[in-house]
């Protein structure tokens, strides 16, 4: 693709538009005992489908990020998620849209995996195995392989 993701410069107006609103975003990291990590595939219809991204989706009008968590997963995945831990923040600017990704970690949750919406999904190590990865999804694997002092690509399709 060609869009660039890039930490935005606070809320400034994009080249030739006007000013655009921060839409947030909750995203969870589902970790396994195992330590491997579930990543879905963005359902036909959406920008950036058939993309591998971290499951989750945008903030409705008074929630917080952990209750959007909890919606959009047992929305999409059909689960019920114990505690989602705050871990990153992350600004992207898309053609789209100007998203903030607020990355929880979650451990724990109850129910088998549906995918609802139709999309795909893959427990995953490092380097991954599917791909293409949304861009606003490659610096999670990069926070990943840091923690885990993995080296070398983490995905090998963008
Ligand atoms: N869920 C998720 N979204 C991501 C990731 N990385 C990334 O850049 N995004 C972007 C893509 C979208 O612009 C935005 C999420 O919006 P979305 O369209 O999936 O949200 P949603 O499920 O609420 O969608 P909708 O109901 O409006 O169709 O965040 C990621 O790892 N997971």
């Amino acid at each position: 693709m060609t869009s660039t993701p890039l930490v935005a410069d606070g809320d400034r107006p994009r080249e030739g538009g006007a000013d655009r609103a921060v839409v947030d975003v909750a995203v969870g990291v589902l970790i396994r005992p195992d330590g491997r990590f579930l990543v879905t595939s963005r359902p036909e219809g959406k920008v950036y489908a058939g993309y591998w991204e971290f499951p989750g989706g945008k903030l409705e009008a008074g929630e917080t990020v952990e209750q959007a968590l909890r919606r959009e997963l047992h929305e999409e995945l059909g689960i019920a998620i114990g505690a989602a831990e705050p871990w990153k923040v992350e600004l992207v600017d898309y053609p789209h849209a100007l998203v903030r990704l607020n990355f929880c970690k979650v451990f724990d949750w109850t129910g088998e995996l549906q995918m609802r919406e139709a999309q795909s999904f893959a427990w995953q190590g490092l380097p991954l195995d599917v791909g293409p990865v949304l861009p606003g999804t490659v610096p999670v694997l990069g926070w990943l392989a840091a923690e885990r002092g993995f080296e070398g690509a983490t995905f090998s399709v963008a």
